[in-house]
């Protein structure tokens, strides 16, 4: 069966640095993938080209098995790739549930504009107010976005990323710049998302402890290779990456 995602041959050259270097890459349907690897090691350069953020210098993204090599950001969205938002996304005088509202609002005109009617407003502020219950943001509702805390912020970005409703979702470091208080709450957002079966995810993550909690497989770049890709415990046992990155890291997280 064709994976919902792949890459072939994914390159993209930065003057004389290649970030991501010839990475074959196959992604099953609701299958839980996380990508880790050094700073610098191309994690988010990987993730933007699968976004369309950055056209590859040589190789392609396939989603469905369709080249996404003429499609923009935008219209790969639309297929059903959806890439967290990052917080300058984020109208900062606006409420949190006017943020997700509008989010809710730019898929639904999508979904409606053939029929020239929008979904009534009330049906969108209970699809957004549900999103809020999903990140645990409940609470902060009425809060304008520039008074959240940064793991608010973060569980901010998520909603609006689900209210896109994309059958894959690229997390970009969800925990980055967190406080450690803030952690479990994320990690539980994630937990839930999961949960419910029916999203694919990719996920960048520092945290090893959340990666081994939460991951199917992983997969670990270095130097913009892919090193290797399999189950944790396989990850974890595999020499290659212990040498090259993990033992360390591994060490210095769970230990
Ligand atoms: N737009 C760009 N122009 C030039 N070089 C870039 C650009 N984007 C990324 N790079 C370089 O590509 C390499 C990979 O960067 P990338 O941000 O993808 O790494 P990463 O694995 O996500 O790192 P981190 O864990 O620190 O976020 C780095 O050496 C970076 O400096």
């Amino acid at each position: 069966m064709e994976p919902i995602l792949r890459t072939e041959n994914l390159t993209i050259k930065f003057g004389g640095q290649t970030a991501v270097d010839h990475v074959d890459f196959v992604m099953p349907e609701k299958h839980f993938k996380s990508i880790i690897g050094p700073n610098g090691a191309g994690k988010t350069t990987f993730f933007n080209l699968i976004s369309g953020e950055l056209k590859p210098t040589e190789g392609d993204v396939f989603f469905r098995g369709e080249s996404m090599a003429n499609y923009s950001s935008v219209i790969r969205t639309r297929k059903g790739l959806g890439r967290s938002f990052q917080i300058t996304n984020v109208f900062p005088n606006l409420t949190v549930i006017e943020n997700v509202r509008l989010a809710v609002q730019s898929k639904e005109q999508i979904r409606y504009r053939l029929f020239r009617h929008f979904t009534a407003y009330k049906d969108l502020h209970i699809q957004a107010e549900r999103l809020l219950e999903i990140v645990l943001l409940s609470g902060k509702a009425n809060a304008f976005a520039n008074q959240l805390s940064h793991g608010e912020k973060r569980k901010l970005e998520i909603a609006m990323l689900l209210a896109l409703d994309t059958e894959v979702l690229l997390l970009d470091e969800p925990t980055a710049g967190m406080s450690l208080e803030e952690v479990p709450a994320i990690l539980d957002v994630i937990k839930q998302i999961k949960q419910t079966g029916n999203k694919t995810i990719l996920l960048i993550e520092h945290k090893m402890d959340m990666i081994m909690d939460l991951s199917d497989s992983i997969m670990v770049l270095f130097n913009g290779r892919l090193l290797a890709d399999g189950t944790p415990t396989e990850i974890m046992d595999n020499e290659t990456v212990q040498s090259a990155y993990l033992g360390g890291l591994y060490d210095e997280h769970l230990a």
